[in-house]
């Protein structure tokens, strides 16, 4: 695509939400931090940033770059939202302060150790399935597969219906995007889906031990109201399977491309944590969000209108030369921390610990069992306007 400099913004007619990105979103992403701190992209009427330090800068200032007209494209100011406004991703302070607060305490690394136990053994489990095979496929049988054994059970979601999480998160964050074909293919199904998810987040429907029953916890606490608790359970629906998916599938692909970060693993178990964190940095299983400016904003001599839609392309940022040496290399030795896979500031991922867990489980559990793995043929492309992961991951494993 060419990068035209009219007026003060230089134009971009990428389109990030096209097959072409989809596939390869690095040729837009170079274009976009080439381009300066900020660019206009006519096809939507939006600007954009893709350099560490300007979407790390956007993302902590939350007076100028608001979430409450929404993270996606759709501006809550004038359009009405696909399904109510969620409390905390769609919220600023105040009324984003206590659900945050809510789930802060009831996901903290403290209060997971006490599924820790339970993820390592179902993770071995998993493995240990597998090992009779010399080939496998990381996103079929592992990351689609982890989270759907772990996470609604934590949750406390009954046992029948789990089949609808995975198309209401595919479809919520297609729904970040432009109304393209993404966002089509999902509308047949969506009525039906929203409803059983809906049920899902009801007192009733929930066991009595879980993360659905501290957040009603809290609500008879009184630190959200009894309103609140359905919509914070609805966060943790949307949220809490196609995004670790997306992340164990990156995590397998990177390892399966360079085996010899495997063999380092294998040497030290302890790196499953920030092989992961290195794996969202590359991979950036979110790879976009919005924001919405509270006033007229001058970046760099471009003036962006208040009340505008800005891009924030985590996914550039995160393998900005600008910020990180040899970008494009998952290496384990690299220290990973302040990478903005996960967000940065007030919103920054409130589950990134739960993903962090099922990471460590099914990598850890992989180390011990398997010496080496390596791609067995070509890795296939899952298509979604926000998420980026894989459908397909053809592995040969060599047991140990
Ligand atoms: C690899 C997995 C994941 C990635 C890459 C990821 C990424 C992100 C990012 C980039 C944000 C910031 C959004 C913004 O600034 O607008 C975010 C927020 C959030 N994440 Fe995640 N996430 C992951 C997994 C999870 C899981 C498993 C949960 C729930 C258990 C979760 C719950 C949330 C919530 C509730 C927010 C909103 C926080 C707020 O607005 O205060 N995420 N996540
Ligand atoms: O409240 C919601 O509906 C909602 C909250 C968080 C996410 N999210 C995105 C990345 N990690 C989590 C998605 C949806």
């Amino acid at each position: 695509m060419t990068v035209l400099d009219s007026g003060t913004a230089p134009i971009l007619t990428d389109d990030p939400f096209g097959t072409e990105v989809l596939n390869d979103p690095a040729p837009f992403h170079q274009r976009l931090r080439d381009a300066g701190r900020i660019a206009y992209l006519p096809q939507y009427d939006l600007f954009a940033m893709g350099r560490y330090a300007d979407v790390h800068a956007a993302l902590t200032d939350w007076q100028t770059f608001q979430s409450a007209a929404g993270v996606g494209l759709s501006n809550f100011r004038t359009e009405k939202p696909w399904r109510p406004p969620s409390l905390l991703l769609e919220a600023d302070p105040p009324h984003h302060d206590a659900p945050r607060h809510v789930l802060e305490e009831i996901l903290n690394p403290r209060r997971l150790r006490s599924l820790r136990d339970q993820w390592f053994a179902d993770a071995e489990t998993l493995v240990d399935e597998l090992l009779d095979r010399t080939e496998l496929d990381g996103a079929h049988d592992i990351a689609d597969v982890f989270p759907l054994r772990v996470f609604p059970d934590a949750l406390g979601l009954r046992p029948d219906g789990r089949e609808n999480l995975l198309p209401y998160g595919d479809h919520a964050f297609n729904a970040f995007g432009p109304a393209n074909e993404l966002v089509h293919k999902g509308l047949a199904r969506i009525g039906d889906v929203s409803a059983w998810i809906g049920a899902q987040c009801e007192r009733e429907a929930l066991a009595e031990v879980g993360f659905g029953a501290d957040i009603w916890a809290a609500a008879d606490r009184g630190d959200i109201t009894h309103a609140m608790a359905p919509l914070i359970v609805r966060s943790l629906l949307t949220a809490g399977v196609d995004t670790t998916v997306h992340g164990l599938s990156s995590v397998l692909h990177a390892f399966a491309e360079q085996p010899d970060q495997w063999e380092r693993l294998r040497a030290q178990p302890s790196l499953a944590r920030v092989a992961f964190d290195e794996a969202v940095r590359l991979e950036s299983p979110v790879q976009t969000f919005f924001r919405t400016t509270t006033c007229d904003v001058d970046v760099d001599g471009v003036v962006v209108p208040d009340g505008h839609k800005v891009l924030l392309v985590l996914a550039s940022a995160n393998r900005d030369p600008r910020r990180w040496t040899d970008p494009d290399r998952f290496d384990l030795s690299r220290d990973p921390s302040g990478h903005v896979g996960f967000g940065m500031g007030i919103h920054q991922c409130v589950g990134q610990h739960v993903a962090r867990l099922e990471a460590e489980a099914v990598l850890t559990a992989m180390a011990r069992r398997i010496e080496r793995i390596e791609l067995a043929g070509t890795a296939v492309r899952h298509h979604n306007n926000t998420l980026r992961g894989w459908r397909s991951v053809p592995l040969r494993i060599t047991p140990a």
